[in-house]
């Protein structure tokens, strides 16, 4: 009888943004804490990442990966996947429930993140540019459009589809990186569903986790 093997997850030594949890390890832990699945890390320095012994487990040289036994994932999108399929807690039981809850994943994160990414890279790598005051405003109203069809389809619900997925945990994780800008708080539907999320007790200790990494403290 084999012992059931504990995961290892890469995250960031130091993380860029301050164990603000805006890192993408965040999601796979949050999966981990939902499924009840313990884990442990491996941190990885900016340097390291980029050596053959990491590019082994993520050949574009990234955090998160995920090592479970001789299975190495990385993406965080597939790694959630990968957690919600092996385990009770974020895909519902009904096969077409599971299907739409999956549709949101790849919603999240092929229609809802990549503008709100295009937004994160004109600020931190275009702000010098001439044309950045013109192209700003183009960027965050294609944020807007999607967020407007978001919230529409929202409407008063709690979650996207039913009970709580991996879906809604993707799609709170690809929205909090817009909370910094302001634009979350312009669809007070999108801010309460984002609100929820956090306050789910598996979302507080993944949070505490990520943080207890940057600030060397265990999690309260
Ligand atoms: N599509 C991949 C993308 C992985 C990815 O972007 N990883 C980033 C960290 S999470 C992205 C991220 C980075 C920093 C912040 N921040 O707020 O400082 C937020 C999110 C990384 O390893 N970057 C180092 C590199 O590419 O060399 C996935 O979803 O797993």
């Amino acid at each position: 009888m084999s012992l059931p093997t504990i995961p290892i997850i890469t995250v960031f030594e130091r993380s860029p943004d301050g164990g603000k949890g805006l890192a993408r390890d965040m999601r796979v832990r949050w999966a981990l804490e939902e499924v009840g699945q313990a884990y442990e890390v491996r941190l990885v320095s900016f340097g390291a990442m980029k050596e053959a012994a990491h590019r082994a487990l993520h050949p574009f040289g990234q955090i998160p990966t995920y090592e479970e036994g001789d299975l190495v994932l990385f993406e965080s999108g597939a790694i959630v996947l990968h957690l919600a399929e092996r385990h009770a807690g974020l895909l519902p039981d009904n096969a077409n429930a599971r299907a739409r809850a999956i549709t949101w994943m790849f919603t999240a994160l092929n229609t809802v993140e990549p503008p709100i990414l295009d937004l994160q890279t004109t600020k931190f790598l275009e702000g010098d540019k001439p044309w950045y005051e013109q192209r700003l405003p183009l960027v965050q109203n294609r944020i807007r459009d999607r967020l407007g069809e978001l919230s529409d389809r929202l409407g008063a619900a709690d979650w996207l589809d039913g009970a709580f997925s991996a879906g809604d945990l993707m799609m709170v994780a690809v929205l909090l990186r817009l909370k910094a800008s302001g634009m979350l708080a312009e669809y007070p539907n999108l801010s309460a569903y984002v609100a929820r999320g956090e306050a789910r007790p598996a979302y507080k200790r993944a949070f505490d986790a990520q943080l207890a990494v940057f600030t060397g403290k265990p999690p309260t």
